[in-house]
């Protein structure tokens, strides 16, 4: 199978090729020429284990790799790092299933994939016999930052940069980016905010001189975030994973339409269910969900990607995201594959901060349903769900579940994308059950005494780590700060 970029401009590539690169050289999204065949047959997923179920989902969309090099990477992604051997578990509430992805080492869902990446990505440059160093850029709101370090940190060959707004991060979030102790991590703090960070992410990717300089100290780039493809079918997985246990449970017959809730900011997570669907996930509604930071909510709703609005730093910082980078490969397959349509809409983005869809690709987004949640009806469904079902969530996770509530009809069997474990935001958390907020250390003491639940393993003795990485800078001095960090060592 070969990847395509959503703007046309660039070759067609294989799958370790679409890894390695991160981006298409015209600045596009990889995206697969035809959706895999994938044997859908429910009365054996339903027996099998996440990793058997993922094993399948990803020979079908990295097709070449060899069945043993798939099978190398799953069981290094999938290892003991994950406090649950079953990597991900559903948790209960009536006909609504929260899919629980922060079993991994830095408590977030981006684990996932993140943890699979670094061996995708090796094994990639192997096949492609590259010898060069993979420079691996990332722009974080707080969770995928630490999760590509956790995944990459001292991984021969390859450096792991990390962009994250000063502003915004909880302090759990900071603290593991900041302690990180892999002598191929860079951390760099900016004063400015996400977009800020993915903007300048993507147009390094893309400058074609900083390439060649590269090329001249044996280095490449590639990407952590969800712009590469490698970050995305690893995320197809779960929702596949949580129907068949659906099944299993007896909470749904093989073939019922479920619903699936994300909250979502930069639209990779939602898009890995919309693939799902594609290739056989039998779903109905896929609702997403915003914070205040509400572009895709207006989108859905009208038709109309609108960026020029205030930049909220919100209670659900992960999601303080106003260019959903992924939503590109959406309207590719909306537009019925229309390249050049795609590209109308990102020049009008890059130029006006804004694009209207045509018709026919508004048109088949009716799958789509969206809605946002204030920082008040964040706060207030963290308490009301713990008051009423002693379960404790994230901010992320109560935006999403605020939205199954506003939106989603409830009769259908839904699962919500538990995208972060609430110990990440410990703060939040405890001001939302009406304690006064306290920092740091303190403050995750505090909620598991309050809420009596485990202080996890993975952030236990966080606060005992020495920063590591002090360096803040303006957005416009990425480039230079870069090009210091890696050539002037
Ligand atoms: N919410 C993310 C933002 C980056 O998104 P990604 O899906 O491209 O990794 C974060 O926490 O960093």
């Amino acid at each position: 199978m070969q990847y395509i970029s959503t703007r046309g401009g660039a070759p067609a590539v294989s799958a370790s090729q679409a890894i390695l690169n991160g981006i298409a050289p015209d600045g596009g999204l990889y995206v697969p020429e035809s959706w895999p065949e994938i044997s859908v047959d429910w009365d054996t997923l339903s027996h099998q284990t996440y990793t058997e179920i993922a094993t399948q989902i990803f020979d079908a969309f990295f097709d070449d790799f060899s069945v043993s090099e798939i099978d190398h990477i799953i069981c290094k992604a999938y290892g003991r790092q994950w406090d649950n051997e079953k990597i991900i578990t559903l948790h209960q509430e009536n006909n609504l299933h929260y899919i629980e992805l922060f079993h991994g080492p830095t408590l977030a869902f981006k684990d996932v994939a993140l943890q699979a990446l670094p061996h995708l990505l090796t094994t990639a440059a192997k096949k492609q016999a590259i010898s060069d160093k993979v420079v691996i850029l990332t722009a974080t709101s707080g969770d995928t930052g630490t999760a590509a370090m956790s995944g990459f940190a001292d991984v021969p060959n390859t450096e792991i940069v990390v962009f994250y707004p000063e502003v915004g991060v909880s302090d759990i979030q900071r603290q593991q980016m900041v302690s990180e102790t892999g002598k191929n991590a860079h951390v760099t703090a900016i004063t400015g905010n996400f977009d800020d960070a993915q903007k300048a992410v993507k147009t390094l990717l893309s400058n074609q001189k900083l390439v060649q300089e590269l090329a001249d100290h044996h280095m490449r780039f590639s990407s952590a975030n969800s712009i590469n493809i490698g970050r995305l079918v690893p995320q197809i997985v779960y929702y596949f994973y949580s129907y068949a246990q659906l099944i299993r449970q007896n909470d749904i017959n093989a073939g019922d339409k479920i619903n699936i809730v994300v909250p979502t900011g930069n639209f990779g997570n939602v898009l890995a269910a919309y693939y799902a669907s594609q290739i056989g996930l039998p779903v109905n509604d896929l609702v997403v969900a915003s914070n205040e930071n509400n572009v895709l909510t207006d989108f859905f709703n009208t038709g109309v990607y609108d960026s020029k609005r205030p930049f909220k730093v919100t209670n659900a910082p992960a999601m303080d995201i106003l260019v959903s980078s992924n939503l590109e490969r959406l309207l590719y397959f909306a537009s019925d594959r229309d390249a050049s349509e795609v590209q109308s809409y990102m020049t009008a983005l890059a130029d006006e901060g804004q694009y209207k869809l045509s018709e026919r690709t508004r048109r088949n987004l009716k799958q789509f349903k969206s809605c946002f949640a204030t920082q008040n009806q964040v706060s207030d469904t963290i308490l009301s769900v713990f008051d009423q079902t002693n379960y404790l969530i994230d901010p992320h996770t109560a935006v999403g579940r605020y939205a199954y509530q506003l939106v989603s009809d409830q009769k259908t069997p839904s699962l919500l994308a538990a995208t972060a474990s609430p110990y990440k935001f410990p703060q939040t958390i405890l001001s939302a059950l009406g304690d006064e907020p306290i920092e740091g250390a303190e403050a995750l003491t505090r909620l598991s005494s309050k809420t009596n639940t485990d202080i996890p393993s993975q952030v236990l003795t966080l606060f005992d780590k020495p920063i590591l990485h002090q360096k803040v800078i303006t957005p416009n001095d990425i480039l230079k700060s870069l090009k210091t960090e890696l050539f002037d060592k």
